[in-house]
């Protein structure tokens, strides 16, 4: 049943803190470049852990580590109540549409709806000990070391990242931070999404769609690489058709590009739209783009997204090139666990289509603290100053609303 709602007493704000009080696993998320926000919780204390077969599953959300060989380890919030909200600044009037809608008398649902009249927004207490942030000196030797062995050609590129911890602010609200990321970035994906039995929220703002396919069959995917800043030194914003690109960027972006090829080749998808690349800005950055798209219907390819997710992840843009040997040395060299940055996230089955974007530009709140996760592509070109600094501008894109 879909209807169409006026509430007020900020609706979406009591569900979300219910929906955490009471331990259930829920997902909000805004797509790019659209307004409405949705809402999705699982009655489900514990998701179930699986792989992404989007041809199989019903509608939820899909939340994956970065280390997840097998694509097995993503766990799936079974959509058993999905609302969509009207984009407004003052949520004490938004209205919404129940797209999944459990029945009022369903005990979840009733327990739901009553803990919503006392829920309190979720206090980030600091109660146990805080993991270390990335130092400096321990990246710059990491990327130091990436670039002896790339020179010593073990691998072209590979994706070093680091943690910075802030102390979360007393005021922080969830709702409203995510409504600030919505405003602020409307072409990026934005979420905030809870697993209460792992005891985390994980909240971001991503320009970087891994897999996606739409209501008519359309597939896209994209290659993103290359970092700069998207203003000049005198604080303006670079118009994105005058944006220069070094070298050193353009083969970082080409190496991801190549990857996406070589994986439709390995397919024997041969009909391919691409297009780019072009600077797209992402926050205070612009990136290279390339995007591409396949007719998975003329083509006669339903499965294409689950093949390609698995082919995909984890991406040149995220990983390295190859693949195995890029990612051995982030695991022996990155002095801490990504979980699931530089995973992916994204809706599944929800209303006939599916978005499944990287995890990047995205923080893990947890026992009172954020930590912020940010990753650069190290070639041979690379200088270990400009690539921390470079993790510095990224950081700042969810940095600046913890204060
Ligand atoms: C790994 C990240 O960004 C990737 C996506 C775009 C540009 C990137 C770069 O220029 O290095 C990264 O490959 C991150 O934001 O943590």
């Amino acid at each position: 049943m879909t209807t169409t709602t006026s509430k007020t007493n900020n609706y979406r704000q009591t569900l979300w803190n219910a929906a955490l009080s009471l331990g259930l696993p829920t997902a909000m998320w805004r797509l790019p470049k659209q307004h409405t926000k949705h809402f999705l919780t699982s009655f489900l204390k514990e998701p179930e852990q699986i792989k992404i077969e989007f041809e199989e599953l019903g509608p939820g959300f899909a939340f994956s580590p970065f280390i997840n060989p097998e694509g097995n380890d993503t766990y799936f919030l079974k959509a058993d109540l999905h609302y969509i909200f009207s984009d407004t600044t003052n949520y004490e009037n938004e209205v919404f549409q129940e797209v999944i809608s459990p029945s009022s008398l369903d005990p979840s649902f009733i327990e739901l709806q009553k803990a919503r009249l006392s829920a309190k927004p979720f206090f980030y207490t600091q109660n146990g000990a805080v993991e270390e942030a990335t130092k400096k000196e321990d990246f710059i030797e990491e990327v130091e070391t990436a670039i002896n062995e790339i020179e010593a050609g073990n691998f072209k590129k590979v994706v070093l990242s680091r943690t910075k911890i802030i102390t979360i602010p007393n005021d922080f609200e969830i709702v409203s931070v995510f409504d600030k990321l919505c405003n602020a970035y409307p072409n990026a994906f934005v979420s905030a999404v809870s697993i209460p039995s792992l005891g985390i929220v994980w909240m971001g703002a991503t320009p970087e769609t891994l897999v996606s396919q739409d209501a008519q069959g359309i597939f896209r995917t994209m290659a993103l690489a290359g970092t700069q800043s998207a203003y000049d030194a005198d604080g303006n914003l670079i118009k994105t058709s005058e944006a220069m690109w070094r070298q050193k960027e353009i083969e970082e972006h080409a190496l991801v590009s190549r990857y996406i090829v070589s994986c439709l080749k390995k397919i024997r998808v041969r009909e391919f739209e691409e297009e780019g690349p072009k600077t797209v800005i992402a926050g205070n950055l612009m990136h290279l783009r390339m995007d591409y798209s396949v007719d998975t219907v003329e083509i006669n390819f339903p499965e294409m997204a689950t093949v390609m997710l698995d082919l995909l992840h984890p991406t040149s843009a995220v990983c390295g090139m190859p693949k195995e040997p890029a990612k051995q040395f982030i695991l022996a060299n990155e002095k801490y666990n990504r979980e699931f940055y530089s995973g992916f996230l994204g809706p599944v089955n929800i209303q006939q289509e599916s978005h499944i974007f990287v995890n990047l530009r995205t923080m893990k709140l947890q026992n009172g603290v954020a930590t912020l996760y940010a990753g650069c592509g190290i070639t041979a070109d690379s200088s270990a100053e400009k690539e921390w600094l470079e993790t510095e501008m990224k950081l700042q894109t969810l940095g600046k609303f913890l204060g």
